[in-house]
Order: C-alpha cells, then structure tokens, then sequence
C-alpha cells in the first residue's frame, strides 16, 4: 500500500476505482477483486476523492478515509491513492487527462459500480471520458436495469462489450465498455453512516 503516486510498470494496465470511500466497505473490495480477475488488469489504484464534486455535503477528512481503506483493502496489486488530491484535479475527465500525460505508457481503464453509470450522464466531460479509456462497469444490487437504459448506456451501446469479452476490455480502444454481473454484495457508504458505524 502506498499514499501519493503509485508506481506502474511501462505497458500495465491499471484499473481506477474512483469513491469517496466515507467510509470504505466490503463491497468496494469485492468490486476490485472482481474487476482484477474479469479485466485482466494488472493493479488498481483507489482515488480516495477529495470530494464528489456533485455530492452537497463535506465527507470525513481525506486522511481518516485513506487510512480506513487502507485497512480494509489489503491486497498485494491494489494501491491506495489520494492523487487526486496531489494532481489537483476534482472532477474525473481532469484526473484521467493528468494521469495519462504523467503515466504515457500505462493503459488505464476506469471502473464503477452500476449506480454510478447511471448517473454518468451529470458528470462533467462525460463523453471526453468514455473517449479516453475504457470502462469497466460493476454490478451492484437493484442498479442493472437503470445502469442498461440509462442515457450513457444508450449513447454509447454500440462500444459495449458482450460480458463473455470483458477480458478483452483493456485491450480495446474506447469507447469501450461492459457491465460484469455475478455475486454481488450488497453494502453501502450510506447505509453504514446511517447505522451510526462511522461518524463524519
Ligand atoms: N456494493 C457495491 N457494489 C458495487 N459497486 C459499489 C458498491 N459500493 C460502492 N460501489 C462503487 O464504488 C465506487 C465508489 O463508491 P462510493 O465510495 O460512493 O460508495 P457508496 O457505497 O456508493 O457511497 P454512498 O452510499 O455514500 O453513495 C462507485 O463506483 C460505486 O458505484
Ligand atoms: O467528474 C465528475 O463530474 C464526477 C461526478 C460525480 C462523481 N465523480 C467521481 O466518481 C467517483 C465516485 O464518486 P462517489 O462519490 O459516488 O464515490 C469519484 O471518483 C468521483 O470523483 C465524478
């Protein structure tokens, strides 16, 4: 686990998990494992945000959520970052730009869970992102069907990967992406705050 720049490899492929991780749980470590095997990546990087940019309220500081979840995410390919923070960027079409030019030789693909691809459509530069990596799409509970018609998933279905191919996602230029179903966890930030098991 390292804080900062992580370091890649020429020629690896890094998955970036992007959250506000307040606080990290089981079901951001099932989705890592998950998108390492199904993608075939070599490491993931967490950015832990320092702020959704489209979320109101201030989550827990930034160091108390890099060091829960580098507690929970113990994983000999998985690096927890707070880059975001040292690029200066803020919103995610940034964030890829700046690693792309800092890490020329490492093909990164993004990685979400199915709630956020339904709501991909509100983030900024939404379409320069699809255009700049490819995306890995997670399955999470009760989120399948609204991810599938959501207005990102229709403008884009003609770069989506069938889930049989999902191991050639890296490997194809974007737009490109897939949705990976199979065991889900059912767990979030959300609930674990209001179960009063993390204070801001
Ligand atoms: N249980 C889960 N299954 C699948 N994807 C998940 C799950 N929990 C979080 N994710 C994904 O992990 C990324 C970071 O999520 P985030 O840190 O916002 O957690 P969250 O549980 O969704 O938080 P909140 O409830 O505060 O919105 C997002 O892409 C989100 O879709
Ligand atoms: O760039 C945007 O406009 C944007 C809008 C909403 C969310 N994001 C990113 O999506 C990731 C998941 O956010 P969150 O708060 O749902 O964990 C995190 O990396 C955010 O920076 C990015």
């Amino acid at each position: 686990m390292r804080i900062g720049y992580p370091r890649a490899a020429d020629g690896q492929i890094v998955g970036l998990l992007g959250g506000s991780f307040d606080p990290p749980h089981a079901g951001h470590v099932h989705i890592t494992r998950q998108a390492l095997k199904r993608f075939g990546l070599d490491r993931v990087w967490w950015l832990v945000s320092p702020g959704n940019p489209l979320k109101a309220d201030a989550p827990a500081s930034l160091p108390r959520r890099v060091a829960a979840s580098q507690q929970i995410m113990d994983h000999p390919r998985v690096d927890v970052t707070d880059i975001e923070t040292r690029l200066g960027t803020r919103y995610t079409a940034e964030t890829i730009k700046a690693l792309q030019v800092r890490y020329p030789r490492v093909q990164f693909v993004w990685l979400m869970g199915a709630d956020n691809l339904a709501s991909f459509h509100k983030w900024d530069d939404w379409q320069g992102i699809a255009r700049a990596v490819p995306i890995g799409v997670l399955a999470r509970p009760g989120e399948q069907v609204r991810a599938g018609k959501s207005p990102a998933a229709r403008m884009f279905a003609g770069a989506r990967l069938e889930e049989g191919a999902a191991s050639a996602l890296p490997h194809t230029p974007p737009p490109a992406w897939t949705m990976v179903t199979g065991p889900m966890v059912d767990l979030s930030s959300t609930a674990i705050r209001r179960a009063g098991l993390w204070e801001r």
